[in-house]
């Protein structure tokens, strides 16, 4: 009979061994929250040993209503000088009151020797009374065999023992560790069978784990082989964070036992809110998600490729492995000189433009964003500068306003002061003739400022809008400072945010093309014009 697989989390405490991966309490706690909403069994909150901080956060976690998620308090087996009663470690674990602890102990014969000092007689001692001490405390007691694939392969019965005596101890589950990563997946077979044998010789009913780490990059598969090999508790970490080069992403895990495997688990419960989930945990750690990631990332289900567009929006199926929806995320169309017929046909009904197959304005479309990257344009990331272009070429473009000519001036009056930036424009709106002029912080800010002084008093939305993010891109190195650049806006009415680009060999005037449609975009937004 297949049991249903547990679900692990160790964002919280393995996670955050990752380089530049922090979390304060708050951060957990909230992390906690959205994993306990995902359905997933334990969250291993940290090691109240460590830091005060993993104390002060199994003291809030406390305070919370979870659904389903067990916490569990990490920490290692006792140090040899200490009687487990007397343990620091295993004291703050006891005082930590979670429903689950885990202790990692030494599988590896070397680690015994050379990193603990102690004899292999010593280690198996300090797992099995460690164990022994917490069993009446805890609901459930896991044991981490730390380096358990590396401890076989040197030394078989020794890694074996340490299993038994951990049994003995009173672990309800053992974990098999691949902590250094180096592990591949087809030596999983032999040494998992090689463990499962070595537990119906000593008569244990434990749940087997596993626990991969990445460094060979094969922690996903590696946790899958395992599931395939009988295993019913599986370890990981949301993003795959993690020690070095991080652990086993449960955000590909889950999908896959669900999906694929078509294993049972708690977490397939709200599966579709992994998406979400996989953006807070970056959000918390201010770091920015990876749009490659499989299944949650912004990319996973982005076509690009004419040929890829064409198939997929006839039949999602010919160049997706799963829906998106089911685990959160969505399907994208991009725009780029790789677009074919179907991506602008796509674009098109998504904006609510009027073009039909066999209309002869598409190829101009076509040819006329082709032409454009080949310029330097990149529509994939400013959109509403190809909503502008396509609306152009089909005639829908509105003429808010005509600019006759605008002015930039940079005065360095003194060389210990900043400079001084003023931005003069002409423009027309109608009949009426604007001409403004303004101070900024840099030639951008100045022009922004002075076209928004114009055209404000006409178009007052124009208030709402500011720009929160602006690149530039060098386009080829040879030319030096005679390069081609490329701006890219972002700008925000506080409603939704879009995107526009601009190329020039002058930055002033790549800026001022972007400006300007991002300007446009906003006042056709704002005439309810847009899809
Ligand atoms: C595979 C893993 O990821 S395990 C988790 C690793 N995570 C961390 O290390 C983060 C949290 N760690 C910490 O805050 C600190 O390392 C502490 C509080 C645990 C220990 O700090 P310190 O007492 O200063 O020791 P230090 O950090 O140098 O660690 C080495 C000590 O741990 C002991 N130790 C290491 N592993 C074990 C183990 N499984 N069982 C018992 N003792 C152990 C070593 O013997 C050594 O003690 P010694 O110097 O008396 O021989
Ligand atoms: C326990 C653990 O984190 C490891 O062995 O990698």
């Amino acid at each position: 009979m297949t049991r249903v697989i547990e679900v692990y989390d160790t964002t919280l405490r393995d996670g955050t061994q990752a380089e530049n991966f922090n979390l304060s309490v708050e951060d957990k706690v909230r992390i906690t929250l959205a994993l306990d909403q995902l359905g997933l069994d334990f969250v291993e909150g940290g090691w109240p040993g460590s830091n005060p901080m993993s104390v002060d956060y199994f003291r809030k976690i406390k305070q919370q209503r979870l659904n389903h998620t067990l916490i569990a308090a990490f920490g290692s087996t006792r140090h040899i000088k200490n009687n487990a009663q007397q343990d620091p470690n295993l004291q703050a674990l006891i005082a930590a009151e979670t429903p689950a602890i885990t202790i990692f102990g030494k599988s590896w014969d070397i680690h015994v020797t050379d990193a603990l000092h102690i004899s292999l007689e010593e280690n198996l001692e300090i797992i099995e009374d460690t164990l022994f001490f917490l069993r009446s405390h805890v609901d459930r007691l896991i044991y981490d065999a730390e380096h358990f694939f590396d401890g076989f392969k040197h030394n078989r019965d020794f890694a074996l023992a340490t299993l038994t005596r951990a049994v003995q101890g009173g672990a309800d589950t053992l974990v098999l560790c691949d902590t250094n990563g180096g592990t591949l997946p087809h030596e999983l077979p032999a040494i998992i069978g090689a463990v499962r044998h070595h537990l119906e010789a000593i008569k244990a009913s434990v749940r087997l784990g596993i626990h991969a780490h990445n460094d060979s990059e094969t922690a996903v598969a590696n946790s899958l082989m395992a599931v395939e090999q009988g295993i019913d508790h599986v370890q990981g970490t949301m993003n795959g964070y993690g020690e070095r080069c991080g652990n086993a992403n449960l955000t590909s895990i889950l999908p896959a036992l669900i999906f694929k495997m078509k294993r049972e688990c708690h977490a397939g419960k709200n599966i579709e809110a992994l998406y979400k989930t996989s953006r807070l945990v970056n959000e918390m750690a201010n770091l920015p998600h990876n749009r490659y990631q499989p299944y949650v990332g912004e990319s996973a289900f982005a076509h690009k490729g004419g040929i890829h567009v064409s198939a997929v929006t006839r039949n999602p199926l010919t160049y997706e492995h799963i829906e998106p929806e089911k685990v959160g995320n969505n399907r994208r169309i991009l725009i780029s000189d790789q677009a074919g017929r179907a991506n602008i046909l796509h674009k098109a009904g998504q904006w609510g433009l009027h073009l039909k197959a066999d209309d002869p304005l598409l190829s101009t479309i076509i040819s006329d964003l082709k032409e454009k990257e080949n310029q330097g344009y990149k529509y994939e990331a400013a959109e509403a500068s190809f909503e502008l272009l396509m609306r152009e070429a089909l005639g829908l473009q509105r003429k808010f306003f005509r600019v006759e000519g605008f002015r930039v001036m940079n005065n360095k009056y003194r060389i210990d002061k900043p400079p001084l930036t003023e931005a003069t424009i002409r423009l027309y709106v109608g009949g009426h003739e604007v001409h403004t002029a303004s101070m900024g912080d840099g030639p951008v800010n100045a022009l922004d400022r002075a076209l928004r002084k114009a055209l404000t008093r006409f178009y007052p939305c124009l208030e709402e809008m500011e720009l929160t993010d602006y690149k530039v891109r060098v386009l080829s190195g040879e030319h030096g400072t005679e390069a081609k650049v490329r701006v890219l806006v972002e700008s925000t009415d506080g409603k939704c945010q879009w995107r526009t680009v601009g190329v020039s060999i002058n930055i002033i005037e790549a800026s001022w093309q972007a400006l300007i449609d991002s300007v446009n975009y906003k006042l056709l937004k704002n005439e309810g014009l847009l899809g």
